[in-house]
């Protein structure tokens, strides 16, 4: 499996943001994708999740073939907010997401071991700290399988021994065959990853 963009342009209010970028990830492969504030890296990994429309170019999931015809299915998307109901607990929440999502991988309570959250999946996920929520989050990764996985800055909030255990689960999943496609201005301990440059860096 092999995932290909062509000539991808992205457009925000009207505006282009990025064009012309191209690149491909392949099966046990990260992208780190860098870049200045603004350059247009959250703009990008929401056109592979689907939930924006490229303003040119093509993409595509080669050798996915029926079950992962389509990139945005394909993917775990993790962005800046954590897509989770503040008023149901973490327990709660991770259920749902796993009927939503189905191709069931880890049991619930797995996942918050792996994340290091087993102790408070009872309590709402709005009283959680941005650490835990952030936890929270990756062990949605976990309970549900998709091969390509888009983190914008997953370990914003992360402490270090957070970092180092997400680190393990990101090599876990691209040793099983994983994509990992990864906006972040942090290292994140993938050695061998590709980078993508977006925009201009500051000087
Ligand atoms: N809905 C919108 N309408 C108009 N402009 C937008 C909209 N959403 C984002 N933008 C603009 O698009 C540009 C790219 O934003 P994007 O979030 O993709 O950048 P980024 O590279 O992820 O930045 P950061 O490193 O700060 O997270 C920014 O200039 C932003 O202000």
């Amino acid at each position: 499996m092999r995932l290909a963009a062509e000539a991808l342009s992205g457009e925000r209010g009207g505006e282009v943001i990025f064009s012309g970028t191209s690149f491909a990830v392949a099966c046990g492969e990260a992208l780190l994708v860098t870049g200045p504030n603004g350059a247009g890296k959250t703009t990008l990994l929401r056109i592979l999740a689907g939930l924006l429309r490229p303003a040119a170019g093509r993409l595509a999931l080669d050798g996915g073939g029926e079950e992962w015809p389509d990139v945005g299915p394909a993917c775990h998307y993790l962005g800046h907010f954590n897509a989770m109901k503040t008023a149901l607990t973490v327990e709660e929440n991770l259920v749902f997401w796993q009927r939503f999502l189905g191709q069931a991988r880890m049991t619930v309570s797995e996942a918050l071991e792996a994340v290091g959250l087993e102790d408070i999946e009872h309590l709402p996920f709005g009283y959680l700290s941005t650490g835990q929520r952030r936890r929270a989050a990756i062990a949605r990764l976990l309970i549900s399988y998709r091969p390509v996985w888009l983190l914008d800055e997953p370990t914003a909030g992360l402490d270090r021994a957070s970092e180092g255990r997400f680190g393990q689960l990101m090599r876990g999943h691209l040793r099983e065959g994983g994509m990992i496609v990864a906006a972040t201005h942090l290292p994140l301990g993938l050695e061998g990853a590709g980078e993508l440059r977006m925009g201009e860096e500051a000087t």
